[in-house]
């Protein structure tokens, strides 16, 4: 990431609304936003099958679910803050290729920190966890609170988003159905 770019146009934003960005409280603050974003968008550039490339020969051919995982995106229209909760969920398939569970997790921060939209990062995730692990069935559902619906334009706080991909077996009603069951029964922000 070019920080001394982000740091020249954070001067230039400052300058730009009308701030000084010499007065002491602003002086760092470039540089301090160069740094955050270089960890806001640490997800840029990194490859999801070197992270799913651990696997474990377990033999559990049902549903894996991984739910509430806490999420911080960026909306890719205006740079504010999206975030909430992540749930994923797979069957096992043929290769009976399984990973840890922490990789979920960190497959969902892979894909939050970069530029989003939530239709997106809910479909890249389910779609790395479909070439990896290649499962019988995979699922991804994201709950999100959009900071750009919330601070801003239309003003609604605590309206929610909620997106799903489902894939292969996840889509038989009846195991869709227990997944959305135990996903919902969890908490909600
Ligand atoms: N589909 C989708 N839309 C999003 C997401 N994040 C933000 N948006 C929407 O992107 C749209 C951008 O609309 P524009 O009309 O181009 O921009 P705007 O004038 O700032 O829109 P308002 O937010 O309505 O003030 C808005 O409706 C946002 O609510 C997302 O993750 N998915
Ligand atoms: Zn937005």
């Amino acid at each position: 990431m070019d920080q001394p770019r982000i740091e020249a146009a954070v001067r230039e934003i400052l300058a730009a609304i009308g701030e000084d960005p010499d007065r002491d409280g602003l002086k760092d603050t470039p540089a301090r936003v160069a740094r955050s974003y270089a960890e806001v968008f640490s997800g840029l550039g990194t490859d999801p099958t070197e992270l799913l490339a651990t696997t474990f020969d377990i033999d559990h051919s049902e549903m894996v679910l991984v739910k509430d995982i806490d999420f911080f995106s960026m909306c890719e229209h205006h740079l504010v803050p999206f975030y909430g909760l992540a749930h994923v969920a797979y069957i096992p398939g043929a290769s009976g290729r399984v990973t840890g569970l922490s990789k979920f997790a960190r497959l969902v921060d892979l894909y939050a920190k970069r530029p989003q939209v939530q239709e997106r990062l809910t479909t890249q995730i389910v779609e790395a966890i479909e070439d990896s692990l290649e499962p019988a069935g995979a699922m991804v559902v994201i709950e999100g609170e959009h900071m750009c619906m919330s601070m801003r334009g239309v003003q609604k706080p605590g309206a929610k988003t909620v997106t799903s991909a489902v894939r292969g077996q996840m889509r038989d009603t009846a195991t869709r159905s227990e997944a959305m069951g135990l996903i919902m029964g969890g908490k909600s922000r």
